[in-house]
């Protein structure tokens, strides 16, 4: 993992550092400054897990809830060995901002449990994802807060904690979590919905631009369940995928890499590096492609860095190392406040992640419609609500950058912000706790 010199508790100061610049633009009243100021809801909770050599182990989690003005909690849950309440309140926080510049009916939550998964067994797993929905679940409701996937926490998983919310509400409760597998109420078009939509976001930046897919090489910052969908559809659409990273190391192809190909082999468990260094048990791509370091990644000259592994990845001690003429963030966070003033002096423009990766909330949204209407779509319906709604909200971000003269993040930081402080304003000037 690159070396990064911070810490959760700068991660937020950095993230609400942002909104100074934003506030001051829409000349906001100090009651929204106030309000949103800190989270309206943080639990810690802990997760008691009985191991399979007997042995009983207690975990750490949390769920946040950032601000509900414009509607429940939303977001995901992350297991992660590094999380902790400033990483969740900060994850939560941009829920909050990147459902507002979507236009959805929600605030923003996130959770977090800290937790190796990669060094459990699945039953260990089962039972953390339960414990963890055990222990927040007089916080949660399909009105009140609609956790998801995130970082390590795939439709099985959420598959468990949708059973185990069923057990504790004796009901049928899809509506309380989305992600769900289809089987049990899930959306069709879930799964690849954050790469879907960050594809899209991309397209209409590259039209803008008037630059052909083909003409343009892509980088990529992870390789799970966003980015691989994301890199599958972006080969599709003619761009070339030439290097890839996962928690252990790089790849590079400068003629292009195939996601299929390498995603099989990720879903058993194997490293990216392990193909390059192979065996007859792999899908060997030594004759095709190069172990590089994850830092050269960044630095890799190419026209799209697409982040999406975690935040905090470009800081000021490595933003001058990035020669890629455009960066997508897929992942929350990625590109440090610093970091993005030296990217806008070099005029490299940002796509961001309260845009960027909103396909996935969306579509979460469109799940949650389902469960709660019962009427269940095909998926090229969702993929074309999906289409609709980014293409509108992108376009007017997009419009908006260019009237005001501010950065991408800037024009979807004020289009999200006005949204909540109407929101903010309009609910009057003495209501208690949500
Ligand atoms: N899932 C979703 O719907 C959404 C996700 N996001 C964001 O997208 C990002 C990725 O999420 P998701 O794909 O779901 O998560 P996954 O857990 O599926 O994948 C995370 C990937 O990041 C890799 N990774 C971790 N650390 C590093 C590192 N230092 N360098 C390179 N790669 C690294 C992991 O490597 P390894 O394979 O070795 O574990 C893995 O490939 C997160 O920031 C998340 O918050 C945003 C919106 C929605
Ligand atoms: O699908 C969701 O509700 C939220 C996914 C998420 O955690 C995110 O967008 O960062």
């Amino acid at each position: 993992m690159p070396s990064t010199p911070h810490t959760s508790t700068d991660l937020f100061d950095d993230a609400s550092s942002r909104l100074e610049e934003i506030f001051k633009r829409l000349a906001v009243d100090d009651d929204v400054r106030e309000r949103l100021a800190q989270p309206a809801l943080s639990l810690q909770v802990s997760v008691p897990v009985r191991m399979d050599n007997g042995e009983l182990r207690v975990f750490t989690g949390w769920r946040v809830q950032y601000d509900t003005t414009l509607g429940p909690a939303k977001g995901g849950i992350r297991f992660h060995p590094d999380v902790d309440l400033m990483e969740v309140t900060t994850l939560s926080f941009w829920m909050a901002i990147k459902c507002a510049v979507v236009g959805l009916p929600y605030g923003g939550g996130k959770g977090g449990v800290q937790v190796d998964p990669k060094k459990l067994s699945r039953l260990e797993l089962e039972r953390l994802s339960r414990a963890y929905i055990r222990a927040i679940a007089d916080v949660i409701g399909p009105d009140r807060d609609i956790p998801a996937p995130d970082v390590n926490t795939n439709p099985t998983v959420i598959g468990w904690m949708s059973d185990e919310y069923d057990a504790i509400a004796r009901a049928k409760t899809p509506a309380v979590i989305t992600g769900k597998p289809v089987e049990l109420g899930g959306s069709l078009g879930r799964v690849e919905s954050t790469g879907r939509g960050a594809l899209q976001v991309l397209n209409i930046w590259a039209r803008r631009m008037e630059r052909k897919p083909e003409d343009l090489t892509i980088a990529i910052q992870g390789f799970g369940n966003a980015a691989y969908h994301f890199a599958r559809l972006a080969k599709e659409d003619g761009y070339t995928i030439v290097a890839l990273s996962d928690s252990k190391g790089a790849i590079l192809n400068r003629k292009g890499l195939d996601p299929d190909r390498i995603w099989k082999e990720k879903t058993r468990n194997i490293n990216l590096q392990e193909l390059v260094y192979c065996d007859d048990s792999v899908t060997c791509l030594a004759d095709e492609a190069e172990a590089i370091d994850q830092e050269a990644l960044l630095a890799l000259d190419v026209d799209v860095l697409v982040l999406a592994a975690l935040e905090d990845q470009i800081h000021e001690d490595n933003v001058d190392d990035v020669r890629a003429s455009a960066i997508l963030e897929i992942a929350n966070g990625p590109v440090t406040s610093k970091a993005d003033a030296a990217l806008a002096k070099r005029d490299v423009p940002v796509l961001p992640d309260v845009l960027a990766n909103t396909g996935g909330v969306i579509v979460s949204y469109l799940e949650w419609i389902q469960n709660r209407t019962g009427d269940y779509w095909d998926e090229a319906t969702v993929n074309e609500r999906l289409r609709a709604r980014i293409e509108q909200e992108a376009d007017r971000v997009f419009a908006l950058a260019n009237e005001e003269g501010v950065s991408y993040r800037t024009a979807a930081y004020l289009q999200g912000m006005k949204r909540i402080a109407a929101g903010i304003m309009r609910r009057g000037h003495d209501h208690g706790p949500d």
